[in-house]
């Protein structure tokens, strides 16, 4: 079998997916972007895509080196998206070869359940408490909230305020019947984060995470030693080179590596393998699109180590399109007690409504996460 063609759709609501094609008719789709800069990540996967054409699909392991180590500069998000998005397709190709779904060509089954979670409040924390009651309704009981608006560097106690009054009015108003992880979103400075850390302990909260960006990753330790919280990142992460750092400094009781980010279900595998040598919890990151969450329920069903898994349904950011619209198999990722059932198709599990994506690709709005600015007009942490 040989790679004969790659083809890319940009889509709202800021989602791209890459079909492979074959000479045997077998194609593989997957999910290559990095939000706000999917054209950016579409000529990467072109560029790449250039050395799969005549290519066998089969050899996974190879075609992910040739793309990784063939270049001499590698990494980083848009290379690592790139590469993330063809290995899906590719996973995909090799389960529907062989009539298999992918979590069976890596061993099988660790669980029969992947308990999930949902977003709620926006972009600044509101509403969420009508959010988790509605949400409630259909079982779910696991949210995920930014932890606060934007911060500056040193911000006031009515900043600390704010934040700590929204979740202490969800523990006020649910007790122990829910669990909610705090996204502080890189949004917040390492000075802030010590104060906010230990206002917010008292609520219990299942994960603060990003507590500050990764590019100040040599805090998380720190942090960690100061509170019982359990750390999470990695959104922002791109390889098994980097989450081998994070590891090795200790501190994060939770990897977020996402299946569109971090070189695919590949690499994936081997951070949560990693991960769960440290006794690190695996939480793969996935505010995108169907392509992008099956294949991150392919590697939370064989990691023993995942706890729960993101996903976008009704998420702010799902503008013009939901999770499953360009979906023809949606009753697959039917939740049940908040929870994801394996998916059992040949592949990735996703049958992809073909002439709607096309449809929709034409004018795809390009999405740009917006500009924040502090009060005396310097760029804000988004
Ligand atoms: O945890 C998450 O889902 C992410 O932080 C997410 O909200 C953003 O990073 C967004 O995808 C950026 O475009
Ligand atoms: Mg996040």
């Amino acid at each position: 079998m040989k790679i004969t063609k790659l083809t890319t759709y940009r889509l709202p609501p800021r989602w791209m997916f890459l079909k492979i094609e074959t000479d045997e008719g077998v194609c593989g789709w997957g999910e290559p972007v990095i939000e706000g800069r999917a054209r950016s990540v579409e000529a990467a996967v072109h560029e790449l895509g250039d050395a799969l054409i005549g290519q066998d699909p089969a050899r996974i392991n190879d075609l992910w080196q040739v793309m990784y180590r063939g270049g001499f500069y590698r990494g980083g998000p848009i290379l690592m998206s790139a590469i993330a998005g063809i290995d899906q397709a590719l996973w995909d190709i090799k389960g529907k070869t062989l009539g298999v779904p992918v979590w069976q060509l890596l061993g099988g089954l660790v669980r029969d359940r992947m308990k999930a979670y949902s977003w709620v409040g926006g972009d600044r924390p509101a509403d969420v408490i009508a959010g988790i009651q509605t949400l409630r309704a259909i079982g779910i009981d696991t949210f995920k909230l930014n932890g606060c608006a934007e911060m500056s560097l040193i911000d006031n106690s009515r900043a600390v305020d704010e934040a700590v009054n929204t979740v202490a009015q969800i523990r006020e108003v649910f007790g122990n019947q829910i669990e909610f992880g705090l996204d502080f979103h890189g949004r917040v400075s390492a000075p802030m984060a010590k104060i906010l850390i230990k206002e917010l302990e008292p609520y219990r909260p299942l994960f603060i995470e990003e507590p500050v960006l990764a590019e100040q990753a040599e805090y998380y330790p720190r942090l960690a030693a100061q509170t019982h919280i359990p750390i999470a990142a990695g959104e922002r992460m791109y390889s098994r080179f980097e989450f081998k750092r994070v590891l090795a400094a200790g501190g994060l009781a939770i990897v977020q590596p996402d299946l569109s980010h971090a070189g695919g279900i590949t690499e994936c595998v081997r951070i949560a393998a990693m991960a769960e040598a440290y006794d690190v919890g695996l939480a793969p990151h996935c505010p995108l699109g169907p392509l992008a969450l099956a294949a991150c329920l392919q590697v939370d069903f064989v990691s023993h180590n995942a706890i729960f898994q993101e996903q976008s349904m009704g998420i702010h950011y799902n503008q013009g399109a939901e999770l499953l619209d360009y979906v023809v198999n949606k009753a697959d990722f039917a939740m049940h007690n908040g929870s994801f059932s394996p998916l059992n198709r040949p592949g990735l599990g996703v049958e992809i409504d073909e002439a709607l994506v096309i449809e929709r690709s034409r004018d795809a709005p390009d999405w740009r996460n917006p500009l924040w600015r502090h009060a005396d007009g310097a760029v804000a942490e988004w």
